[in-house]
């Protein structure tokens, strides 16, 4: 050790005792100390080695090594602290197992898987897709931004729904011959289990907090968890309604017994265990719910077919979001990512929505002459309403048209014999913020008892990140554009939607 701690000790020395072996060294090292200054600042390696030096000088050398090896630990764990987390895999385009696995323990477990969640990815859904990086749009370069192109757009580059696309298809109305609504004797509980369900639709909105809701319902002891929490029944114009029988017209003749039956057919016994479902019926009836947002927009023709299959009991759910946000919010749900997890195929939110504007221009829902009030809520907006939900396309501003829709629902049901206080409409602002009231307004609603949850976390959430923000003018823009339709909620709900989303 001692002639080790010497011989580097002299090496050290050597190398600065002979000048001469660093000539060019020194002479590129201007600024280099003189060598006498140098030998001064060795300190005790310098002095001359006794026995008690050379000891205590082997046991100063030890503590030197521990503290050095200590620092760098320590000078390591501040690196470490102090740079960014590992990134997430870039591709990470899935299906949350998670949400469902607690929808069916009906625990509340979102803040966990919350925080597992890496922080940085942009325009992520919580449960449904992640990406990594906005800047890597790629602008879709769009021909003309009518109808066509929208389809063909939505064909080539986004994500879409599994209808064909073609005008001319899905004109099928529904007009059951004795809507189960209308029907006396199959009050609860007393009937048969089959024809009680469903007992709570979530209409929509699309990204208004359905997802939310539904979770949150599912945690009251009274809820049963099918498999998905869209069950997508009423609003599939291609396997359930469309193609029924040998024609299309053989629905019309359906009654609402048919329909109900086939709704449990084609969709509760696919998604659900009947047999735990009617055990659990003896003890507790429990409740069905089908949250399937699409319900709403698609309101020329769902309603129909929900009031000529559903149980007098029915109670229907909607939450409006301002629709400026809630076309925001969907944008960002639409992407499509490749394998680098990088936006595809995707036009800037500001082309995204003037292909909608264009399409419900004509199509034929934005009014002709934009000063005539008279064609809200007209037959020639109905008409319209029903090409432009039969496209298939995304429709991002259709989407937040809620005084059509809503016009539409509340009119069906009066024909149908339906209160329409069987319907109740939040605000998802005011979920947002009263999750809990609101949580408990709509078990009393739906005439359950009260249940305390733990947890009302925010569900199905976008990580936009910091600086994805909408611009201002196109901010301005859809706020002008949706302004009319907004200010139509106070005659179509009352009052209190007055001016609800007037911009400040
Ligand atoms: N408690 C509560 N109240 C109000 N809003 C909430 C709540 N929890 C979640 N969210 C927001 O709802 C947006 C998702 O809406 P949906 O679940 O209806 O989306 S979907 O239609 O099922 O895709 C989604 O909005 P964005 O984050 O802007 O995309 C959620 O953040």
């Amino acid at each position: 050790m001692e002639s080790s701690l010497s011989s580097a000790f002299a090496i050290s020395t050597r190398q600065r005792k002979h000048p001469a072996e660093t000539t060019e060294v020194n002479q590129n090292l201007k600024h280099q100390a003189p060598v006498e200054e140098t030998k001064k600042e060795q300190g005790p390696f310098r002095c001359i080695p006794t026995p008690l030096l050379v000891a205590t000088r082997r046991k100063f050398y030890h503590i030197i090594k521990i503290s050095a090896m200590v620092l760098l630990v320590i000078a390591a764990g501040v690196v470490q602290l102090g740079s960014k987390p590992p990134s997430a895999p870039p591709i990470v385009n899935h299906a949350s197992p998670g949400v469902r696995r607690n929808f069916m323990k009906g625990q509340s477990k979102l803040a966990e898987e919350q925080s597992e969640k890496p922080t940085e990815i942009v325009g992520a859904t919580d449960d449904a897709f992640s990406i990594t990086n906005i800047n890597t749009t790629k602008v879709y370069p769009l021909e003309s931004l009518g109808i066509q192109s929208a389809i063909e757009f939505y064909k080539k580059g986004m994500r879409q729904r599994s209808k064909p696309f073609s005008l001319a298809q899905f004109h099928v109305d529904v007009t059951c011959k004795t809507p189960i609504s209308l029907v006396q004797d199959v009050q609860p509980p007393h009937h048969d289990w089959k024809k009680r369900a469903p007992h709570v639709l979530i209409l929509g909105a699309q990204k208004g907090g359905t997802t939310a809701m539904a979770y949150y319902l599912y945690n009251h002891p009274r809820f049963i968890y099918l498999p998905s929490k869209e069950l997508h029944f009423f609003d599939d114009d291609m396997d359930a309604w469309q193609n029924d029988g040998d024609s299309a017209s053989s629905l019309t003749n359906l009654n609402g017994n048919d329909i109900l039956n086939k709704y449990h057919s084609e969709s509760m016994s696919k998604d659900y265990n009947m047999t735990i479902f009617q055990q659990q019926q003896k003890v507790n009836p429990a409740y069905i719910m089908d949250a399937t947002p699409n319900y709403l927009f698609e309101s020329d023709r769902v309603p129909q077919r929900v009031l000529c299959a559903c149980g007098p009991w029915v109670k229907l759910l909607v939450f409006l979001r301002n629709p400026v946000d809630r076309a925001w919010s969907q944008y960002y749900m639409q992407h499509n990512y490749d394998s680098l997890g990088n936006l595809t195929n995707l036009p800037s939110f500001e082309e995204y929505v003037e292909m909608d504007m264009n399409v419900l221009a004509e199509v034929g829902v934005l009014p002709p002459d934009n000063a005539d009030l008279s064609y809200y809520g007209s037959a020639g907006e109905a008409k319209a309403w029903k090409t432009y939900t039969r496209l298939g396309i995304n429709s991002p501003l259709g989407r937040g048209l809620y005084s059509i829709q809503l016009r539409q629902w509340l009119k069906a049901m009066k024909d149908y014999g339906k209160p329409s206080s069987d319907l109740m409409v939040f605000s998802s602002e005011q979920m947002k913020v009263l999750s809990k009231a609101i949580y408990h307004q709509v078990l009393e609603f739906l005439e359950l008892p009260p249940y305390e949850i733990s947890h009302f976390d925010r569900v199905h959430k976008t990580r936009y990140g910091d600086n994805v923000k909408m611009k201002p003018e196109t901010r301005k823009k859809l706020e002008i554009f949706f302004r009319p339709y907004n200010q139509q909620l106070k005659d179509v709900l009352g009052s209190e939607w007055d001016g609800i989303w007037d911009e400040a």
